[in-house]
């Protein structure tokens, strides 16, 4: 069973929570990487930790939640190879696996509620990526992503 990382900052906890319990429910290995509670932390560090987790082999996907989804998907996106998709609909879930092959899922805590969540996270586990002309779209990410790195 595919192994997933999740991580979020305390505006994404109770949303995180949830989410790891419906995983767990069916049967996906799932890594926590933090935060535990609600008191304040800075989403960039859980964003480097499933990052770290995804591009070491550790884990296939992952799912970063903050408040609005915005700055954990922001600082994942720094990282050479993630594709962090920030998702509040069923639609770009389904689009952001199909033409971008995202491998994190970043959503808002505070902005989308934990039924349409858990329906987006299982789209975006269950879509696979369609390949042909996105494939060639996405390889140009990643020449960009060199042409930037020292
Ligand atoms: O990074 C964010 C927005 O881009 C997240 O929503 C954070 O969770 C939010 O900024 C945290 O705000 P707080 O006032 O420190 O709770």
């Amino acid at each position: 069973m595919m192994k997933i990382a999740i991580g979020s900052d305390h505006g994404g906890f109770q949303l995180k929570e949830r989410i790891k319990e419906h995983l767990q429910s069916k049967e996906y290995e799932v890594e926590d990487f933090g935060t535990h509670s609600t008191q304040s932390v800075d989403y960039t560090d859980f964003a480097e930790k499933v990052t770290e987790a995804i591009i070491q082999g550790q884990c296939e996907k992952g799912i970063l939640i903050c408040g609005t989804g915005l700055g954990i998907s922001i600082a994942a996106n720094k990282v050479p190879g993630i594709r962090a998709a920030l998702v509040g609909d069923c639609f770009s879930a389904k689009m952001s696996r199909l033409h971008n092959n995202a491998n994190i899922l970043a959503l808002g805590g505070r902005v989308t509620g934990p039924d349409l969540a858990v329906e987006i996270v299982n789209i975006w586990l269950d879509t696979p990526f369609e390949g042909g002309r996105h494939e060639r779209r996405v390889n140009k990410m990643t020449d960009i992503e060199r042409k930037y790195s020292k």
